[in-house]
């Protein structure tokens, strides 16, 4: 695997890595899991070489989240792609990114305003422009998603259609815990029993699918399952909400492909995640 850190090394070694091969895209913040490889494995699946990103971008943290703690892991993370089969790692300084005077923003109206966009100002405009950016310089013919940030893959997608940037963003599947807890750099800041409290919340979203399948009314299963984020010790709830999985429109009544997503914190660590209805 080469490692690269500057735009005009990338732009070197990319195109000796292309040549006439088909190549996928992997964007991480770093701090890498099982479900980073899982991105990684799915990625040489779909194509001839794999390329991966690790950049934490200051741009989708809000001005009292976590950017500075963020962990960092270089070298860890370097050698879980090498073995993973990755082809070429990218990872950006912030001047690569957002070089002096730099002024523009990619937003995308709609899907990105509610849930996250709502308890996050501005994310998805970080997370907009930086994608935007690493595909532009990459160039790769499919980039690779993980469905734990739900709403962020449909971002993304409706960013990728809406400019044209003739690559196929593809979805892969939430990678748990044996116990149910989803993958996620930020478990590194739960203490042992917050981390055994923040399995309430994979719980809440099973029980709630299988209330809804049942038949009981979707306002109070959404009100019970909040309910019992606060008895496991949850400080907030920012949502809990059944969706529309294409829209991300909130839904009163089963229909269609839907999605139940929620994001809560415990202690100083905020949680997202979702299951399939
Ligand atoms: N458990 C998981 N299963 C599958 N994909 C995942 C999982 N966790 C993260 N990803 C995906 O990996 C990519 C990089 O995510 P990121 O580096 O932010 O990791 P993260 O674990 O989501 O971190 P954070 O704790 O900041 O949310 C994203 O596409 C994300 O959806
Ligand atoms: C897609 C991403 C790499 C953009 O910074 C980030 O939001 C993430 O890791 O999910
Ligand atoms: N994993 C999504 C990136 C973020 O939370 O900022």
């Amino acid at each position: 695997m080469q490692t690269v850190r500057s735009s005009e090394e990338l732009a070197f070694v990319r195109e000796k890595l292309r040549g006439g091969a088909t190549l996928a895209l992997v964007p991480t913040m770093g701090a890498l899991h099982a479900g980073h490889i899982a991105l990684v494995t799915e990625a040489k699946r779909r194509a001839d070489r794999v390329a991966a990103t690790i950049f934490v971008n200051p741009t989708q943290f809000g001005p009292s989240e976590d950017f500075s703690r963020y962990p960092r892991r270089e070298a860890e993370d370097a050698s879980m792609l090498e073995e993973a089969g990755c082809d070429l790692l990218w990872m950006p300084a912030v001047r690569d990114i957002y070089p002096e005077g730099f002024a523009t923003t990619v937003r995308v109206s709609g899907i990105s305003e509610r849930w996250e966009g709502e308890a996050r100002p501005g994310h998805f405009d970080g997370v907009a422009t930086v994608v935007a950016k690493l595909l532009l310089a990459m160039r790769p013919d499919v980039a690779l998603f993980g469905e734990k940030d739900f709403q962020q893959l449909a971002v993304i997608r409706r960013m990728a259609a809406d400019l044209g940037l003739g690559v196929e963003i593809v979805g892969v599947s939430t990678v748990r815990e044996p116990d149910g807890l989803a993958l996620s750099s930020r478990n590194a800041y739960l203490s042992a029993d917050e981390r055994q409290h923040a399995l309430a919340l994979p719980r809440a979203l099973h029980d709630a699918r299988e209330k809804i399948l049942g038949g009981s009314s979707v306002a109070d299963v959404l009100q019970a399952a909040r309910s019992s984020l606060v008895d496991a010790g949850f400080s907030r709830t920012d949502y809990f909400a059944l969706v529309d999985a294409d829209t991300l429109e909130p839904i009163e009544a089963p229909a269609g492909a839907m999605r139940l997503i929620a994001a809560a914190v415990i202690g100083t660590t905020r949680l997202i995640d979702n299951i399939s209805v």
